[in-house]
């Protein structure tokens, strides 16, 4: 079955199991000759759609597919050379490489919620496994890349008839976690 508007082409034609044996595995980069390698040890953790203008999306997707692993387990195993950090500006330092355009890994190490935390783009295991994403983050952000505004509400159907709950932001167990993380830093987190 086609469908008109593309997420991304994990999500497209149905969205591959998770596996309870998967360990972690090795990211690779889209370049045929020397490509960047990352070992990622153990499960990600939080994998979602993501519709933001920052995250690597694959040719003719609209939303990205990006989860988290704490940056400990990330290991950059070859093609260091070719990483070149994207926004140094930005909360997630995400090192892309250079030749071929894909995000190979993203730390936060500015303080903040999700510092530690690297993100990741699961599509790019060269195994099979990962946890499925679990919901869209950041979907209106698609009209910020040229999507038609007319269209939101077939995306946002599209989305809800694959499982994934389309929220404008991040999730709200991940909002929460944030905020609760805000409010502790300011002294003013209620028991
Ligand atoms: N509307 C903005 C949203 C960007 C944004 O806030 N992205 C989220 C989800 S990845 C974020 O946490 N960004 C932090 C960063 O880019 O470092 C866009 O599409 O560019
Ligand atoms: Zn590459
Ligand atoms: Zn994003």
């Amino acid at each position: 079955m086609s469908h008109a508007i593309s997420i991304h082409p994990a999500i497209d034609n149905g969205i591959a199991p998770e596996s309870a044996d998967f360990a972690g595995g090795t990211l690779i980069c889209a370049c045929a000759a020397h490509p960047v390698k990352i070992r990622i040890k153990g499960q990600v953790a939080h994998n979602h759609a993501c519709g933001c203008t920052k995250c690597w999306k694959p040719e003719g997707a609209n939303f990205s597919v990006v989860a988290v692993t704490p940056t400990e387990n990330v290991t950059v195993l070859e093609g260091d050379a070719k990483l070149k950090v994207v926004d140094a500006n930005a909360l997630i330092q995400r090192h892309a490489c250079q030749e071929c355009g894909v995000h190979m890994y993203g730390p936060v190490e500015r303080d903040h919620a999700f510092k530690g935390l690297s993100f990741i783009h699961p599509e790019r295991f060269e195994e099979k496994g990962w946890a499925a994403p679990g919901f869209a983050a950041f979907v209106s952000s698609i009209i910020e890349a040229g999507f038609a505004p007319a269209q939101m509400g077939a995306v946002r159907a599209r989305l809800k008839e694959v499982g994934l709950e389309p929220y404008d932001c991040l999730s709200p167990g991940l909002m929460d976690y944030v905020a609760t993380w805000t409010a502790k830093k300011n002294g003013v987190l209620a028991d």
